[in-house]
């Protein structure tokens, strides 16, 4: 077992610790991007309230409910269907990197469900019509693209680069891997093209920064930018 895992029952026997249980649906699909890219698999994910990356599912309270039932509670709230989820849909469970919002450490338990295609357009239409979390803890279902384009920055390069809320993108990059769905080499290939565009994301950042303070200058003639920004005094 890697290390930070745990089995079910450890995880379960953990006293005082906190349980969020969170799933991975996907499904295989024929359909092509563009009438020439496989897009091979669909791998739904979800843009959270914070602005960041995860998989559907929340917090659940063991000795109120079972994991299981709590994570199809999460989902119903959240994709406005309910979806059985079974013990055999388990993954793994692991401690969460501390986080200062609680003294209590967070376990997190993942689970994968393969679904039909027709069940997958299902779910995406529930969860941006019928369900309660819509437009507020959750902000939209997206799709994981597996593929690469444009000389392989775009596509599944271009997605990693992402934020991603605690351990989801090694849970979305250990699934993808564990199910072959994205073969290692793609995935290497991937990582690689990814922290290229971390790198140039920053300066992406720097720039957006220059023109805001530039604008907010020319917008106020009250305006300082020697004390407003450091790198010009
Ligand atoms: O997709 C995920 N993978 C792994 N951990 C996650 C994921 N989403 C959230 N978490 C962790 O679990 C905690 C609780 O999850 P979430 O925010 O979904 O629960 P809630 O909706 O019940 O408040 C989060 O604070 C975060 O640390």
């Amino acid at each position: 077992m890697a290390s930070g895992q745990l089995s079910r029952a450890e995880a379960l026997a953990c006293a005082g610790c906190r349980h969020a249980c969170h799933v991975m649906l996907y499904c295989d699909t024929r359909t092509q991007l563009f009438g020439r890219i496989p897009i091979r698999h669909v791998v739904l994910m979800q843009m959270r309230f914070d602005g960041l990356l995860g998989f559907p599912g929340g917090l659940v309270n063991p000795s109120e409910e079972t994991l299981e039932a709590g994570l199809s509670r999460e989902l119903s709230e959240e994709l406005g269907v309910a979806l059985p989820i079974s013990v055999e849909d388990h993954v793994d469970s692991c401690h969460a990197p501390s986080s200062s919002s609680s003294s209590r450490q967070l376990i997190t338990h993942f689970y994968v469900k393969k679904m039909e295609e027709e069940q997958i357009r299902e779910v995406e239409k529930a969860a941006a019509s019928t369900a309660t979390d819509h437009g507020q803890e959750v902000l939209g279902m997206v799709r994981v693209p597996l593929y690469a384009m444009q000389g392989g920055d775009g596509g599944l390069a271009s997605f990693l680069s992402h934020s991603f809320i605690g351990n989801a993108r090694s849970q979305l990059i250990d699934s993808l891997l564990s199910l072959n769905l994205v073969s290692s080499a793609e995935l290497q290939k991937a990582l690689a093209n990814s922290l290229k565009i971390h790198e140039n994301a920053a300066e992406d950042l720097r720039a957006a920064t220059e023109t805001l303070l530039k604008l907010t200058c020319s917008g106020n003639k009250q305006f300082d930018p020697q004390q407003h920004n450091p790198a010009h005094a």
